[in-house]
């Protein structure tokens, strides 16, 4: 689900190519395998759609635009100049997303090299910086497009150094089955240090108040809205409203909205967030608009942080597919 404008650009793109959207560069794909669009500000996909199974392969069309005005693609508000969402893809973006250097809420942004405050990782004296860490805001580069028949795989690095003693690349692997997103981190100093960090995925739902996220029941999780309590999950999670929480999981989890069934399958994670902001939305976002995303994050958080040695690597992964039917 992401707006009008982005989904134009998509739409208009045969193959491969680059378009400014929202001030950034983007880079897009259409092809027979599905769609993807991935943001250079914060090396963040933006939209992923894989064609349906039984779709022609070559020379096979892109799928029309879904009608803007239809209620179910629609969250624009009356008497606002927001632009409508439109529905279809696995992750939401705002339809209304901030002026650079702000960061652009949905899509898969990089929490790096810490989740949420600096306090959950780094600890060299000198620690300091914005919410989620410097990644998401910063410039990156295209350092590879590998095509292959069934799909694609872009590597990515950030155009400057963000920190001392860490070097990030993020790898992103997207064909007709699923979106596979990896952060690495490469610890190329002398001095041990510690990380926290999310894939902070934006999944487009058609209502967020009614969802269901399977495979936490009886995990334990820490509430973000009552203090960071502790508290275990009875049964399936079922979203009703507003809700933030970490949970001590490594589990596979399936999102199912009612309309479609995805798998959120995470590597390099102990913590996973599930975050849905209810009836007070940043200030980037609209109520409506952010009625259609859940935020299921493949993370490492204050439960869960990785200390890197001189010399080691860690790789945060998440994979988003689809849940595929049961043949027995
Ligand atoms: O507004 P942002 O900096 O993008 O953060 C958005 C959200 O990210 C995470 O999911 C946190 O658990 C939330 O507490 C936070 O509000």
């Amino acid at each position: 689900m992401i707006p009008e404008s982005l989904a134009r650009l998509v739409e208009e793109t045969r193959g491969q190519r680059r378009a400014d959207w929202a001030g950034r560069e983007i880079w897009l794909a259409n092809e027979a395998w599905g769609e993807l669009a991935v943001s250079l500000q914060g090396a963040q996909v933006l939209h992923f759609l894989p064609s349906p199974e039984d779709a022609t392969a070559e020379g096979s069309p892109p799928a029309p635009l879904p009608n803007a005005s239809d209620d179910t693609a629609s969250a624009s508000s009356p008497g606002t100049s927001e632009e409508s969402l439109v529905a279809g893809g696995w992750l939401w973006v705002t339809p209304t997303p901030q002026a650079l250097p702000g960061a652009i809420r949905g899509g898969i942004p990089l929490c790096w090299p810490w989740f949420a405050d600096e306090n959950t990782a780094d600890e060299s004296p000198d620690r300091s910086g914005p919410m989620h860490g410097p990644a998401r805001k910063a410039p990156w580069r295209l350092e590879a497009v590998d095509e292959h028949e069934e799909g694609v795989e872009l590597h990515l690095s950030p155009e400057e150094r963000l920190h001392g003693q860490l070097v990030p690349r993020a790898v992103i692997q997207a064909n007709a089955r699923r979106l596979h997103v990896e952060l690495i981190t490469e610890h190329v100093g002398e001095t041990p240090v510690k990380i926290t960090g999310a894939l902070h995925s934006y999944l487009a739902v058609a209502d967020a108040f009614d969802c269901r996220v399977e495979g936490l029941a009886g995990a334990t999780y820490l509430d973000k809205l009552a203090d960071f309590a502790e508290r275990d999950q009875q049964g399936e999670l079922g979203v009703r409203g507003a809700l933030d929480r970490i949970y001590r999981s490594n589990a596979e989890l399936r999102l199912d909205d009612g309309t479609r069934r995805l798998r959120v399958a995470r590597q390099g994670s102990d913590s996973a967030v599930v975050w849905q902001p209810g009836d007070t939305p940043p200030e980037d976002t609209s109520i409506e608009a952010a009625r259609h995303f859940l935020c299921v994050e493949s993370a490492n958080t204050r439960l869960d942080p990785v200390w890197l040695v001189p010399g080691a690597q860690h790789l945060l992964g998440t994979t988003l597919s689809r849940e595929e039917t049961a043949t027995l």
